[in-house]
C-alpha cells in the first residue's frame, strides 16, 4: 500500500508522482531516510495546477462517499493522495504528538485501501517516461518498476540481488504458509522450491488426467442436473469455478471427492472460502505480511486460521494411516510427497505442501478460472470459434479428448492466455533488495539511484498487462493477440501471468492443464451467456484482494446445446 508518493522530493533522487515539494514548503519527507517529516516554515503545500492541501480538503469535504467512488480513477487517486498531505500538515501545524500522528496515518491507509493497483496506473501515468518510481510502503520506501528490460535485471538477471519476496510469515506462527516457497528464503526456499517441482513435471500433471477430467465431468453433470430443473440455469463464475478447483486440488492431491458439486457446501469448500475471504481485517493482517514485514515477524500473524490448518493436518494424518493399513500407492500428489520422507519429512511439512497445493493453486486458478468464464460468455464469437476447435480436434482423434490433445489446441491455448492477460490472478509480483543494487537511471533527468538491502519492489503485472502501450486497445479481450506471429510481437517481461526466472510458479503447468479442461468441458455442453440483469458492469477489481477478484459478482446462464 502506497503511504505517500512524491516527485523530485528535496532528497530524494528518484522521480515520484505529482506534488512538488521544494526546501522552502512545509513538509519535507525524505526518501533516503524513511519517512522523516521536518517541520519547516508554516508554508502551505500546492501541486502543479496551484491547489493547496486546503483546497483539496475543501473538495473532500464536499463529497460523500457515493460520490467520491463514482469520480474517476485519476481524480479519486489525486484526492486521496492530497488527502493523506493534508492530515500530514495538520499533524504539523497542530504539533500533534507523534501517537497522533501514526493515528492519522492508520485512517488514511484504510482510505488508501481502496486499491493499490489504481495507485500504480496513476503514478506510471503520471511518469510514462520513467523506468521506475519511488512507492511508500507505509513505512518503508518502495520501487515500482515499470520498463521491460528492468524487470528482466531483476526477476531473472540480477536474481541474487533480489533473491526473496517481500513478506514475513513466521513457520511457528502458521506452518502451512510458512513452509510454501513464496514465503521461504535463502537456502530453505531452494529446497523446498526443489521438492514442489518434482511434484508437478510435466509427465506427473499428465498423469493427473482422469482425476482433473472426473471434476471436469462431476461438474456438467451438476449443471445438467440444475438445468433440468430450471431450463436456464444462473450461477456465479466464482462459486463454479472455487467449486472445481477445490474438487481438482482434493482430487490431484489426496486421490479423494471433495464433493464440491453436491447441494451442500462440503467442508473442504467451506475451508476454501477462508483462503479466498476478501474483508478489511483479513486485508489489514495482509497488509502486515506483504507491506509491513517487520512488524509481522514480532506479531503472531497467521494467513490460515488455526481451524484450516487442524483440517488439512488430519486429512494428511487420516491419508497416511489409511494407505499404510491398506498398502495403497496412488500417482498422486500425496505419494509424491511421500517420497520425501526419507529426508525424514514431518506431518506439519507434508500438510504445509498438502495445504501450499490448496493456497498457491486454489485460490489463483479459481480466479483465472472466474474471469475466463466470464470472458468466454461475454464473447460470444469467441466461444462459438473455441467451440468449433474442440470439436474438431476430438472428432479428428476418434471422439477421444486427452492431455496431449488438450496441448495442441491453439485458439484455447489463445483464449486462457488472453484471459490471464486482461485478469491475472495475481495482480502484483513482489521481490524484496537483498544485495544492494544500482539502477540505471529512471529518467533522462534523474540521477544515478542504488537500491539499499530491505528494500521492496514492486512489478506491477495488471497494470503492464492493461497497458495500451504493450497491449494495444488492451480494454479489449482478443485472443488473436496470442496466436502465431502476434504472439512473438508481445514484448518479453510485459506478460507476467506466473511472474519469471529462478521465482517462477511452480504449478504453471498444472494451472493452465487444469484451466483448459474446465473450459473444454463448458464450451463442449453449454452455451454461456452472461446475465446482464443481475451482473454489475463495467467489472471493478476489488480493491483489498491480494488474489485479483471482482467487487461484484460476475452471474452466467448455462443452457443445454441445441
Ligand atoms: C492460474 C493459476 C496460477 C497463477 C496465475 C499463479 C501465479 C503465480 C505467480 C505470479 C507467482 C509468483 C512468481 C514470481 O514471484 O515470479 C506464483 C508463485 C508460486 N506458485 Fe503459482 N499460480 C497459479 C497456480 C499455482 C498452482 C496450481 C500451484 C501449485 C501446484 C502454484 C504454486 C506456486 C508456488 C509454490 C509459488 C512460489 C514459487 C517460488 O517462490 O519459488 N501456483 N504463482
Amino acid at each position: 500500500m502506497i503511504d505517500l508518493v512524491l516527485t523530485n522530493a528535496t532528497n530524494a533522487n528518484v522521480d515520484i508522482c505529482d506534488y512538488v515539494v521544494s526546501d522552502d514548503e512545509t513538509l519535507k519527507i525524505n526518501f533516503t531516510n524513511n519517512l522523516r517529516v521536518e517541520r519547516k516554515q508554516q508554508k502551505i503545500v500546492t501541486d502543479r495546477r496551484g491547489y493547496n492541501s486546503f483546497d483539496y480538503r475543501n473538495r473532500l469535504m464536499r463529497y460523500n462517499w457515493k460520490e467520491f467512488s463514482e469520480l474517476d480513477l485519476q481524480a479519486r487517486t489525486e484526492l486521496l493522495m492530497m488527502k493523506m498531505q493534508c492530515h500530514y500538515n495538520e499533524a504539523i501545524n497542530r504539533k500533534i504528538i507523534n501517537v497522533e500522528v501514526i493515528i492519522i496515518r492508520v485512517k488514511f491507509l484504510l482510505a488508501v485501501f481502496d486499491g493499490l493497483y489504481k495507485i500504480i496506473f496513476f503514478a506510471l501515468r503520471q511518469y510514462p517516461d520513467c523506468k521506475y518510481v519511488g512507492i511508500y510502503h507505509m513505512d518503508r520506501p518502495g520501487i515500482l518498476i515499470r520498463d521491460p528490460e528492468m524487470i528482466e535485471d531483476i526477476l531473472v538477471k540480477n536474481f541474487s540481488n533480489f533473491h526473496d519476496n517481500d513478506l514475513e510469515i513466521k513457520i511457528q506462527h502458521d506452518p502451512i504458509f510458512g513452509n510454501n516457497p513464496f514465503v521461504l528464503k535463502g537456502d530453505m526456499w531452494k529446497k523446498k522450491r526443489i521438492q514442489h517441482l518434482s511434484s508437478v513435471t510435466p509427465a506427473k500433471v499428465k498423469a493427473m488426467y482422469p482425476e482433473v477430467d472426473a471434476c471436469g465431468d462431476r461438474m456438467v453433470s451438476y449443471l445438467n442436473k440444475q438445468i433440468e430443473k430450471t431450463g436456464i440455469f444462473c450461477m456465479e463464475a466464482l462459486e463454479l469455478a472455487a467449486r472445481y478447483t477445490t474438487d481438482t486440488c482434493t482430487a490431484v492431491g489426496v486421490n479423494l471427492n471433495a464433493n464440491s458439486f453436491t447441494d451442500g457446501i462440503p467442508e473442504l469448500r467451506e475451508a476454501g472460502r477462508d483462503i479466498f475471504e476478501v474483508g478489511v481485517l483479513r486485508s489489514l493482517k495482509l497488509y502486515f505480511m506483504f507491506l509491513i514485514p517487520t512488524i509481522s515477524s514480532f506479531i503472531t500473524l497467521r494467513l490460515l486460521p488455526k481451524s484450516l490448518t487442524q483440517k488439512y493436518t488430519n486429512l494428511i494424518l487420516q491419508t497416511l494411516k489409511y494407505r499404510a493399513e491398506n498398502n495403497i500407492k496412488k500417482n498422486d500428489f500425496f505419494d509424491h510427497l511421500q517420497e520425501f520422507r526419507g529426508e525424514k519429512q514431518t506431518v506439519e511439512e507434508m500438510t504445509a505442501q498438502l495445504g501450499g497445493l490448496y493456497i498457491d493453486g486454489f485460490g489463483t486458478n479459481a480466479s483465472g478460472i472466474n474471469f475466463m468464464i466470464y470472458s468466454v460468455a461475454a464473447h460470444p464469437d469467441v466461444q462459438n470459434r473455441l467451440r468449433d476447435e474442440i470439436r474438431e480436434y476430438i472428432d479428428k482423434n476418434n471422439g477421444k479428448l486427452t492431455p496431449e490433445l488438450i496441448l495442441e489446441m491453439p485458439y484455447l491455448d489463445a483464449v486462457v492466455s488472453e484471459s490471464l492477460r486482461k485478469y491475472p490472478p495475481f495482480p502484483n509480483i513482489t521481490r524484496r533488495c537483498t544485495k544492494s543494487y544500482d539502477m540505471p537511471k529512471a529518467s533522462a533527468n534523474s540521477s544515478a539511484f542504488t537500491i539499499k538491502v530491505g528494500t521492496p519492489v514492486v512489478i506491477p503485472s495488471y497494470t503492464l498487462h492493461n497497458d495500451d502501450r504493450y497491449f494495444p486497445n488492451a480494454e479489449k479481450f482478443d485472443p488473436d493477440r496470442f496466436l502465431g506471429t502476434n504472439k512473438d510481437s508481445i514484448i518479453k517481461y510485459t506478460y507476467l501471468p506466473f511472474g519469471e526466472g529462478p521465482r517462477i510458479c511452480i504449478g504453471m503447468r498444472f494451472a493452465i492443464f487444469q484451466t483448459k479442461i474446465s473450459i473444454i468441458k463448458l464450451v463442449q455442453n453449454f452455451k454461456l451467456s452472461v446475465n446482464y440483469d443481475k451482473t454489475k458492469l463495467p467489472i471493478r477489481i476489488h480493491p483489498q484482494g491480494l488474489i485479483l477478484a471482482a467487487t461484484d459478482k460476475l452471474w452466467i446462464n448455462f443452457e443445454k446445446l441445441d
